[in-house]
């Protein structure tokens, strides 16, 4: 039996404008979808996801894809909500080349589904990561983030960036810009989460972004301008000294890129009612900044804030259903049972 745990994360900045190639600033926190593999004698693949809102449930179905599972629920409900670990599992598979290869998985995560806090690419690294090592064949983090990705991109129909997978794998805050990932410096910003208790379909706010994004110039300027902002936050992060707490001012300037860049994210349709709550709730508290994080819809906000203001107004907040502090994850992906 093989563990492996990776951590979700917010976004700093950048998120959707990265499906097009601008950077992105993503990184990671300590809430973790943990992954169990145990391989089988046969090429089935068994499936225990206690979170998933079909309200807990255990599937099995043959290796491949196109089969039916064995469970008493639509097909399309099912393949929605198993579509990730089924993509991990055909990652693992592909990579130990042993495409028969069959699997009882036990995912386990305290990262809510659908919120903006990447638990579909830290169930996808976990699940890729536990399921090679469980073959042998365990993976270097590169691969390891690449065949996330790979996953990822899948599943969402081929609108996906590698900003979640390689955040997830790697931990810290990391830059991505197209098919350039890189960890980078930054220091220990105090990230405040709120949580409408909703969540939101990631391939499809993508998909709505690049109808808009086809269609309209400013809608395609807004994305570049999202792009510009996430440069001047990078510059900023790059003259900070990540051993030391944030100055001040480095909290002001990025709190103010922060509330830019839930603005632009705003106009290209992303944001809702309760998001935007949370937001107004967080800046009124005294947040340096807040914006919606990940793909939007419903789901998390992330304020920097330094006090317990914010975490406490958020508390009050009709439409809040959880406000919690987020500590950086240095560590990504990680294993708990070789
Ligand atoms: N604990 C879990 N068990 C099984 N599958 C999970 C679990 N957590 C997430 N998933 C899969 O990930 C999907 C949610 O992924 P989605 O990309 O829509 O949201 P997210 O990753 O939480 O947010 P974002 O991509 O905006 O950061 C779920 O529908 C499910 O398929
Ligand atoms: C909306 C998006 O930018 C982030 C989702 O967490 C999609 C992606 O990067 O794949
Ligand atoms: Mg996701």
């Amino acid at each position: 039996m093989t563990v492996c745990e990776a951590p979700g994360k917010v976004y700093l900045f950048g998120e959707h404008a990265v499906v097009y190639g601008e950077p992105a600033v993503p990184a990671a926190i300590e809430r973790r979808a943990t992954v169990t593999a145990e391989p089988r004698e046969d090429d089935h693949v068994r499936v225990e996801a206690e979170d998933l809102s079909l309200d807990g449930f255990t599937v099995e179905y043959a290796g491949g894809t196109g089969d039916r599972p064995d469970v008493d629920v639509p097909t399309p409900l099912v393949e929605a909500a198993m579509g990730y670990v089924d993509a991990a599992v055909e990652q693992a598979r592909d990579a130990a080349d042993a495409p028969d290869a069959g699997f009882d998985i036990t995912v386990e995560s305290d990262i809510p589904l659908g919120a903006g806090l990447g638990s579909s690419a830290a169930v996808v690294v976990a699940g890729i990561d536990a399921a090679t090592r469980a073959l042998g064949e365990p993976l270097d983090r590169r691969e390891l983030a690449d065949r996330a990705y790979q996953a990822e991109y899948e599943v969402q129909d081929g609108q996906a960036s590698r900003a979640d997978t390689f955040c997830s794998t790697m931990g810290g805050a990391v830059r991505v810009e197209g098919d350039d990932c890189e960890p980078i410096d930054a220091p220990n910003l105090p990230f405040v989460v709120g949580f409408d208790g909703g969540a939101g379909d990631t391939g499809e706010l993508v998909a709505g972004v690049r109808a808009l994004r086809e269609e309209h110039g400013f809608a395609a300027d807004t994305v570049e301008s999202i792009g510009d902002l996430v440069r001047t936050g990078e510059d900023l992060l790059a003259d900070a000294d990540p051993a030391e707490p944030p100055e001040p001012e480095l909290l002001a300037e990025l709190g103010e890129l922060m509330d830019f860049n839930h603005g632009l994210l705003t106009a290209l349709g992303v944001s809702g009612r309760s998001l935007d709550a949370m937001v107004w709730a967080a800046r009124d508290a005294g947040a340096h900044g807040a914006k919606l994080t990940g793909a939007g819809g419903g789901g998390c906000i992330v304020a920097l804030d330094e006090s317990d203001a914010t975490e406490t107004a958020l508390s009050f907040t009709q439409g809040c259903e959880e406000a919690f502090r987020a500590e950086l994850a240095t560590e990504g992906v990680r294993v708990v049972e070789p």
